[in-house]
């Protein structure tokens, strides 16, 4: 699988310092590259004679402004420069950037004189930004915003946290970014994403090899499969059964409640399974049978009754020798039954397991199920892909939905870590990891329009489905949360954000992958 990687500021230092120092590399060339790959973009939309205003900070990020406004002044644009800070805290690349232009005869200014510019220069701060900005350089950034020219931001856009995305007290709101090498979390994360305009990531020479052996934690899948989701989906066999495609019982609803056990169902089976049989109250039969008369029906009534439940649990016992995978969940409620349910399918199955909505919340709430489910992964190979969103996970993880936002990354990879699994949380950019696997999934596809109920339960059949089709728990979940994405983007653009539900996610499945076999 082809990979996109998000560095955080250490890694890229880490990379520029190996490109420099193991491979020799003068970091003047990198500059140099860095700078005529921003000055075309520049050239591409805006014609010579055009006035630019570079501003600069003392760090390298600034020597990058410089050489790019030297570059285009060169080549017949009209620039001024511009300094924030003391030139004698500048950089050693910097102050080289600033004897070059002085031997140029350009001036360098230590304020912002004039607002008529075309092109704003934006190299105030790259991924050095090391806390929140404030006096000249908070003022420095509001004027920029201020300008009406074209906003250019070097790296990254001054003020954002090159690691999480946060605004540093003020950020500078680009029109584009042109950043090096690889995309930083920053530029990917909210509210970072929303400040760069359109990232434009450009080789100048610090490659994959500067890893030497060790990748970025953070990666996703190549932007290609936007185009090529189909290509993710495991191989089809054409000579395959509805038995060889999978069997998923998806344990869902409550009473008079079955939209969510309809709509993961109906995905298990958009996505490719075979068969999907549902567990649910007997209420729900008839409501079911008339929309989704493929699935196979499991029903129970008077579950807290012991004599009844003896007879359903045999019953659920067949169903789970027959089924490839379980989700359990979706509008599953907090009853007594629904603790039972829960408690007997991690307990008396060793089937791989889905989890999510309520299943979460009743997993939260018990040690010993989450013991279970350890000792199943780590000695008989279960699977177990678990699906909260930020407060489902806070829930689970012990913590407030708002640390969990702040620091989605490692907080995913330790609580996969600790329950022996695959943990999906959902959020604007869902992070996936496997306790297994070093590095950590984060997705970009999808939008906001998503934000709307029963999304969650597609993203669980759509999961289940994938693990049905014979999908190890780790792919099972980074496709089942790429496509998904795709699923609300493709929606999206068709009705626009506001009217996407969660039902559109699933139609669109019977498109996304309809190009398979063509795009392989
Ligand atoms: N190796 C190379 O040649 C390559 C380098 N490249 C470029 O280098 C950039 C990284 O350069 P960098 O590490 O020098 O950091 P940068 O972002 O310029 O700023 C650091 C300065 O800001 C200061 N500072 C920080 N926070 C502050 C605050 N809130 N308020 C005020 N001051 C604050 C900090 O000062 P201090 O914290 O020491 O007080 C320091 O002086 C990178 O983004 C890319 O553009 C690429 O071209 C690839 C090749
Ligand atoms: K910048």
């Amino acid at each position: 699988m082809e990979k996109k990687y998000f560095v955080t500021s250490a890694e890229m230092k880490k990379y520029d310092k190996t490109t420099i120092e193991h491979f020799e590399v003068p970091s003047l060339v990198l500059m140099e590259r860095a700078a005529l790959e921003t000055a075309e973009e520049i050239e591409k939309r805006f014609k010579k004679g055009s006035r630019v205003l570079v501003i600069s900070g003392t760090g390298n990020n600034g020597g990058d402004g410089i050489a790019v406004g030297r570059i285009l002044m060169q080549r017949g644009y009209e620039v001024d420069f511009v300094l924030i800070g003391e030139q004698a805290k500048c950089s050693k690349e910097t102050r080289r950037q600033l004897d070059i232009i002085a031997k140029y005869e350009c001036p360098m200014k230590s304020k912002i004189e004039s607002m008529e510019y075309d092109i704003i220069i934006d190299a105030l701060f790259g991924i050095g930004l090391s806390r929140n900005v404030e006096g000249i350089y908070k003022n420095c950034i509001e004027t920029m915003n201020d300008i009406c020219g074209f906003i250019v931001s070097v790296d990254i856009p001054s003020g954002i946290n090159a690691d999480t995305g946060e605004v540093m007290n003020a950020a500078v709101k680009a029109d584009i970014t042109v950043t090096f090498a690889y995309e930083k979390l920053g530029h990917i994360l909210y509210p970072g994403c929303e400040y760069c305009g359109e990232v434009l990531c450009k080789d100048i020479g610090i490659t994959d090899e500067s890893f030497l052996g060790e990748e970025p934690l953070v990666y996703s899948y190549a932007d290609r499969y936007k185009e090529q989701a189909a290509a993710l989906m495991p191989a089809r066999n054409r000579g395959g059964n509805k038995g060889t495609f999978g069997k998923v019982l998806v344990v869902a609803g409550s009473r008079n409640m079955s939209g969510a056990c309809e709509l993961c169902a109906r995905s298990a089976y958009r996505i490719g399974a075979g068969m999907v049989k549902i567990v649910t109250p007997e209420e729900n039969r008839e409501i079911i049978q008339k929309n989704l008369p493929e699935a196979l029906l499991s029903t129970y009534s008077d579950a807290e009754k012991p004599e009844a439940w003896e007879v359903f649990s045999q019953d659920l016992k067949e169903s789970m020798k027959w089924a490839d995978c379980i989700v359990i969940g979706p509008g599953i409620g907090k009853s007594g039954t629904a603790h039972r349910l829960f408690e007997y399918t991690v307990k008396e199955s060793a089937k791989d397991l889905v989890i999510d909505a309520d299943g979460l919340n009743l997993l939260a709430e018990s040690e010993e199920l989450q013991e279970s489910l350890r000792t199943a992964a780590l000695r008989e190979g279960r699977q177990i892909i678990i699906t909260p969103h930020v407060a489902e996970f806070a829930r689970l993880y012990g913590c407030k939905p708002e640390e969990v936002k702040k620091d989605i990354i490692s907080k995913t990879k330790k609580l996969a870590d600790r329950l022996c699994g695959t943990v999906v949380c959902k959020d604007a950019r869902t992070a996936v990891a496997h306790y297994e696997e070093r590095c950590v999934y984060l997705n970009v596809t999808g939008n906001d329009g998503m934000a709307t109920a029963g999304s969650g339960d597609v993203l669980a059949g759509i999961i289940a489905g994938l693990l049905a089709q014979g999908g190890k728990g780790r792919e099972a979940a980074l496709t089942g949360v790429f496509l998904h994405g795709r699923l609300g983007d493709l929606a999206a653009e068709k009705t626009g954000r506001y009217a996407v539900m969660a039902g559109d996610l699933t139609e669109q499945l019977k498109y996304i992958l309809s190009d398979e076999g063509k795009r392989r």
